[in-house]
């Protein structure tokens, strides 16, 4: 029997219950829905009894519930917004102070990117973007958010695989992350990648006769994406996928894609995805995308392969280590292979392609260095020149500036006991990015021609040409290394960076040797970068181009 509380008393206690409640939320933060479900339902069902004999049961509840909801929403709202919150100091739109749901409302169009880069402009290097989250556009923050000692990866990456049961790679921080990446380090040293040459040649060819057959109005960047999709599969798992002979016939691609702006959803959100987990009917994009891997990473366990395939180092079939690994583990990593690696450099090939195409002076400087290379009869997939090839390397990696395809950075939680970030103190439990995207836009970093595709910078930087050989005044001229991160930075850096690398020289190399292209008539070029989106990895707009075989009878 509870005793009898006056009025009074019973609306107070329930103030305090709530106020003790948005406690709780802040120093646990469960994730559990259930947990949720207790901290939210209980304490207004159980106080509603004091209130029974003033108002009735239902009238009871109602009082106490909406008191309660209430009270924790203005103790939430006032204390993110106060100065007495850790964040206080950084500055940012009122609104994001509150809460984390209306930039995930313009994440979820892909506009972060641009919207993130604005607010830069607007309030500075470090702008508070949510209740507990900032984006940093300071070179100076990379290495101590990114480096070795840097911080851990934060939850967005549990939520973007929707808590899948196994850890992938990609979501692991510490020494956890370090031994998942000794295989992945095998797989991508300089002999592996070697016997990785072949497979590129073969998809290579297909995708330069496909392009070649196909002519007129072709969209490039769906090429691209089923050549490297088909790549990434020979390489995964020693097959699997033939996009460039039959299309998507199985929507795989779509998939993929689907999958991946629903999990941007989640790392968005991730206690959203805590609920997903539960309810079978959300987040089935995302559990496509993952099914996919699974199913043929099975297939490749089961069948064996004959090339040394990534699988081959992931499983230990070079018998390196003593232990063989989880086959789940492999088999989540396998899977993380074909995402992290399909879209990211079919988005690299299409964004230069379609800068080339824009500067037809720059499309014909590398088309010479091609010919002068690999002039006709000799073989251009051939690597020993393409690291030596300064015209071509300098076009990649300007591609690469203009648009690295993370865009909006890789999201890490301030340690405990928080930390300083260049001169920035960043409290622990701070979620931060540095914001790719505005660092490679940043005039401090690179100039002139900040935002327009100029590859010399890169061939200036390198000591090929001076600034007058580029007819620009060597004052104005501003190259900083360190902030030119597409490819992220630190121990958890892109692994595939050198095959990435070499994928893209030979593809670009034979098509530039094979092929001539122009934008399809019709196409506007304006309309490309407007539609480039941001779901954590680019999303491309269609690239329309006529092509056609050049002359090889030289
Ligand atoms: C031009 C193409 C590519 C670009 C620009 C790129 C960029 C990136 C970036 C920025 C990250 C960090 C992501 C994060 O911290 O959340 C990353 C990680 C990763 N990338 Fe790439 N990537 C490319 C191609 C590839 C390829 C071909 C593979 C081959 C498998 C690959 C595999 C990975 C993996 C496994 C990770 C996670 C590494 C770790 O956490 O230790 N990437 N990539």
């Amino acid at each position: 029997m509870l005793p009898e509380l006056a009025k009074g008393d019973a609306l107070l206690l329930t103030a305090a219950a709530a106020l003790s409640t948005h406690y709780i939320f802040k120093k646990y933060e469960p994730r559990d829905p259930l947990v949720h479900v207790g901290l939210l339902g209980a304490p207004p069902l159980l106080l509603s009894t004091f209130l029974k004999p003033y108002y009735g049961v239902l009238g009871a509840f109602a009082v106490t519930a909406a008191l309660f909801f209430i009270t924790l929403t203005t103790s939430i709202v006032l204390y993110r917004i106060s100065p007495f919150h850790p964040l206080a100091q950084y500055p940012g739109p009122l609104l994001h102070k509150v809460s984390r749901l209306y930039l995930t409302w313009i994440t979820m169009q892909g506009r972060a990117h641009l919207y993130t880069q604005q607010l830069h402009e607007r309030y500075g290097d470090v702008v508070r973007v949510g209740p507990n989250e900032v984006t940093i556009r300071d070179a100076s923050a990379i290495l101590p958010v990114l480096g070795a000692t840097g911080f851990p990866k934060s939850e967005a990456y549990m939520g973007r695989a929707m808590w899948a049961p196994v850890k992938s790679l990609i979501a692991s921080s510490g020494d956890e992350h370090q031994a998942k990446r000794k295989p992945w380090n095998r797989a991508f040293n300089s002999t592996a990648l070697k016997g990785y040459e072949g497979i590129i040649s073969n998809r290579a060819e297909q995708l330069a006769d496909l392009l070649s057959r196909e002519k007129d109005n072709v969209d490039l960047g769906v090429r691209f994406s089923w050549f490297t999709f088909d790549f990434m599969s020979d390489m995964a798992f020693g097959g699997g996928s033939d996009m460039l002979t039959k299309g998507d016939e199985g929507s795989m691609w779509r998939v993929l894609d689907d999958g991946l702006a629903a999990g941007h959803f989640f790392a968005n959100q991730p206690w959203i995805a805590a609920y997903a987990t539960k309810f079978p009917v959300f987040g089935q994009d995302v559990k496509r995308m993952r099914r996919y891997g699974i199913e043929r990473a099975t297939a490749r366990v089961q069948n064996g392969s004959l090339n040394k395939d990534l699988f081959h180092y992931l499983n230990n079939e070079d018998g390196t280590e003593t232990q063989t690994r989880p086959l789940a583990q492999v088999i989540s990593d396998g899977a993380l292979a074909v995402i992290a690696g399909s879209d990211t450099t079919a988005n690299v090939l299409t964004n230069l392609f379609f800068f080339l195409l824009s500067e037809p002076a720059e499309y014909k400087r590398l088309q010479a260095e091609v010919d002068s290379f690999f002039p006709p009869g000799e073989n251009a997939l051939d690597t020993r020149f393409h690291q030596e090839m300064p015209i071509l390397n300098a076009a990649i990696n300007e591609a690469l500036r203009l648009v690295p395809v993370v865009p909006s950075g890789s999201q890490r939680t301030a340690p405990p006991g928080g930390k300083l970030v260049g001169p920035h103190y960043l409290p622990e439990g701070t979620n931060a990015s540095v914001h790719f995207y505005s660092v490679h836009r940043d005039s401090r970093n690179f100039a002139p021609h900040t935002t327009s595709f100029w590859p010399d910078r890169f061939r200036i930087a390198a000591g090929e040409i001076t600034p007058a050989d580029a007819g620009i005044d060597e004052r104005n001229f501003v190259h900083n290394a360190a902030a030119f991160v597409p490819f992220s930075f630190g121990p958890a850096n892109c692994v595939g960076k050198n095959l990435a690398l070499q994928e893209m020289r030979m593809t670009v190399c034979l098509l530039m040797q094979r092929l001539e292209m122009r934008f399809a008539p019709g196409f506007d070029p304006e309309s490309y970068e407007q539609g480039l989106r941001d779901y954590f990895v680019v999303k491309k707009p269609e690239l329309r181009v006529d092509v056609s075989l050049r002359d090889q009878s030289a």
